[in-house]
């Protein structure tokens, strides 16, 4: 994708990401007799989360050099995520210090002549292309990173909108949003003070990615506080609402640890973090026209792992801000399962991030995304077995099976048993059990 950078810290978050994909890349030199598999998926599925899953498990892990470019991009994941908390907390209408639980909370004195905090805008919502990565597993030393543009057959339509559902859980929410904007109101709206207000003052000011040694004291004692902020903590509950990514929690709660200027990534620490894939201008799949150019790349592709991040059934797009991303998932697996290249693929699917599944079903009826499922919003089999079949029942071509699995790519134990697991499928000796794994 194009790397238009409107700022000086954006052209350093981008040239920080491009480093990291060559990083990816440059281990792919070596994969000529091991099994190659085409991983797809919309963004922020966990592609690339996989592929450093291989470089674990089948390689030789992270290197050096590699550590240290992630430790600037977490440092920065932190920063995203903070910065994306505050403009959240004004755009929703929290106020700092807003405890739902006890919804009159005593509101500070506003002086009159209090200049408007500064409230920047949200993040930019450039267009940003579906990915794919070469990777490789059994016996293979490294990854390739191969790139595609959009889906390989614009079949993007019919697809039902997510509908809106009365009930009570919708109600409570309801009620928790307007108690929240009345006292956001009551208390200044942007024009509140106090430590959360200021804190968040400088957070949003500070730039996304920093030159120096680590993110200053000052800034990591502004994140902390506000994370113990109620509010925050409150507008947190609601990120399905606005873009935030997943890595928030986990990094933030670790702040002090990565902004230590001895700090060295961790292999979970590098699992965890996110940068946008971006050297995905290679290989661009936009035509039929253009088949020649991608179709060789697939050729010796012995299987296709799709990815879909089942946790993001409450979510909407980055790109968009308005797609649902499960949908949208659809949308692409209905055009790479059932495009004649593929035919006889062996198509993998990870319905991934099965770890924050867990957690969001119990606060975010499934139903109210998807009204057509019906039966316990809380139960995770019925919950997970009904986007498993969405995405089963797309599959035009009865006589090639796929092959389903719940993945939480973050945790190497489970994705070394996955991925022992798609090896043999791949090898033909486990092809009696096709379905849901
Ligand atoms: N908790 C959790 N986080 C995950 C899981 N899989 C991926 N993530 C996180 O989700 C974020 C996005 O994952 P990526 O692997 O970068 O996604 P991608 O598909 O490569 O995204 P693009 O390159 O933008 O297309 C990262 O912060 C990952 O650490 C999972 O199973 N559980
Ligand atoms: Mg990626």
């Amino acid at each position: 994708m194009g790397g238009c950078a409107s700022s000086p810290q954006d052209a350093e978050a981008i040239a920080a990401s491009r480093a990291i994909d060559k990083a990816l890349k440059n281990d792919a030199k070596e994969i000529d007799d091991s099994i190659r598999l085409l991983l797809l998926g919309s963004g922020e599925s966990g592609k690339s989360t996989i592929l450093k899953q291989m470089k674990l498990i089948y390689g030789k892990g992270f290197a050096t050099d590699e550590q240290v470019i992630y430790r600037t991009a977490i440092q920065g994941n932190a920063i995203t995520a903070a910065k994306a908390l505050c403009w959240a907390m004004d755009s929703l209408k929290i106020p700092y210090g807003f405890d739902p639980e006890v919804l009159a909370t005593p509101a500070p004195a506003i002086p009159d002549d209090l200049d408007r905090l500064e409230s920047l805008s949200s993040q930019h919502n450039a267009s940003r292309p579906v990915s794919a990565i070469i990777g490789s597993i059994g016996g293979g030393k490294g990854s390739d990173i191969l790139g595609s543009e959009e889906s390989l057959d614009d079949s993007r339509s019919n697809m039902e909108s997510p509908m809106e559902e009365e009930g009570e859980a919708v109600k409570v929410v309801d009620a928790k949003a307007k108690a929240a904007e009345a006292e956001y109101k009551r208390v200044g709206g942007s024009r509140q003070v106090g430590p959360g207000p200021l804190a968040a003052a400088k957070i949003k000011s500070t730039p996304f990615t920093h030159s120096g040694d680590s993110i200053s004291a000052e800034i990591v004692d502004a994140i902390k506080l506000i994370w113990n902020d109620p509010g925050i903590q409150y507008c947190y509950s609601r990120a399905n609402e606005f873009q935030l990514i997943d890595c928030c929690k986990y990094f933030i709660t670790d702040i002090d640890r990565i902004c230590v200027s001895t700090y060295t990534p961790t292999p979970q620490d590098i699992l965890h973090c996110r940068t946008m894939t971006t050297n995905i201008t290679e290989t661009k799949m936009k035509s039929k026209n253009e088949r020649k150019k991608w179709a060789p790349y697939f050729d010796d592709v012995s299987a296709i792992i799709f990815l879909a991040a089942i946790s993001s059934y409450d979510q909407v797009c980055y790109e968009d801000n308005s797609t649902n991303r499960i949908l949208e998932a659809l949308n692409l697996f209905a055009s790479i399962c059932n495009h004649p290249l593929f035919k006889t693929t062996s198509m993998i699917l990870f319905l991934n991030k099965i770890d924050l599944f867990t957690e969001k079903i119990k606060t975010s009826p499934v139903s109210q995304f998807f009204p057509d499922y019906i039966g316990d919003d809380t139960d995770y089999g019925g919950t997970s077995t009904f986007f498993a079949n969405k995405f089963l029942a797309i599959n035009k071509y009865p006589e090639r099976k796929i092959y389903v699995h719940f993945t939480w790519a973050t945790d190497t134990k489970q994705t070394r048993k996955v991925l022992d697991t798609v090896n043999k499928i791949i090898l033909g000796s486990n092809l009696d059990d096709a379905g849901i794994a």
